[in-house]
């Protein structure tokens, strides 16, 4: 069977990258969470003396950008794919609530997606690839064959969060993860570079009231349509 591009939006935390992982595994494609991309350069900016919460050195950045590679090489210990920034391993740092709070303001800078752009397209050029993100149905595979954007309340999407960290034993506030995740939205939907909106031929998933489960069922329901008439 042809192989397709499917495009995975949405708001944060809604079950984007969990519907991903899942269908990648199972249908044999590569996966690719865009979201690790970017947090993986606010991280470098944090560490590298570039973003302090407050000012974003941006011509630091700028110069830097070219420098910042990042790759995805698989965990056997998880079957998941870790995120690697200069080929060292940054898949837990990368999710930290200080990553979470610096990282849209990075990600809203012109030639920071421009270089990410860049990246996601040479690794989806072949095909046969899930990628989750804000704009991949709009910007990155614009053609993509299967479009898919999730949403559900911020509530329920700050408690999933909640009880993921919970479950890891982090420490971890509701309010503050129900602030971040709202203010996420907010700068992903109003960055003047690709903002955060539904592609118009995207099919919308409201997930509020699904389990992961019945969340995935739909989706393969969706890839076998797509898929069997490539
Ligand atoms: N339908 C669901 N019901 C309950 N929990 C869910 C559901 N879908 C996903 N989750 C859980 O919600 C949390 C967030 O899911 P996930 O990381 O897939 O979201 P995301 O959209 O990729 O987030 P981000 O925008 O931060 O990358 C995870 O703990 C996941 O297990
Ligand atoms: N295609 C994308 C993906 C992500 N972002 C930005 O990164 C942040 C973190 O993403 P998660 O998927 O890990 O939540 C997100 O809030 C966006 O600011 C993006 O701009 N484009």
């Amino acid at each position: 069977m042809k192989k397709i591009t499917i495009a995975i939006d949405g708001f944060s935390s809604c079950g984007k990258s969990t519907m991903a992982k899942d269908l990648a595994r199972e249908v044999g494609y590569i996966y690719i969470d865009s979201g690790a991309m970017y947090r993986a350069v606010t991280l470098y900016s944090i560490e590298n003396g570039i973003f302090d919460g407050n000012d974003i050195d941006t011509e630091k950045l700028r110069k830097e950008i070219r420098n910042i590679r990042i790759s995805f090489r698989l965990n056997p210990a998880t079957g998941r794919p870790d995120t690697y920034l200069n080929d060292v391993n940054v898949e837990n740092r990368i999710r930290t609530m200080e990553v979470s709070s610096k990282v849209s303001p990075i990600s809203a800078l012109d030639f920071v997606r421009t270089e990410m752009v860049a990246q996601q397209q040479a690794m989806g050029k072949e095909k046969g690839i899930v990628m989750d993100g804000r704009d991949i149905g709009t910007t990155v595979f614009p053609e993509a064959e299967l479009k898919i954007f999730v949403t559900a309340t911020p509530e329920i999407r700050a408690q999933r969060r909640y009880d993921e960290l919970k479950a890891k034993g982090q420490e971890a506030s509701f309010d503050e993860i129900l602030e971040n995740v709202k203010q996420r939205d907010y700068i992903d939907q109003h960055r003047e570079v690709s903002p955060l909106r539904k592609a118009e031929d995207a099919l919308l998933l409201d997930n509020t009231n699904l389990t992961i489960e019945q969340q995935k069922e739909w989706l393969f329901e969706q890839f076998n349509k797509v898929s069997g008439i490539q």
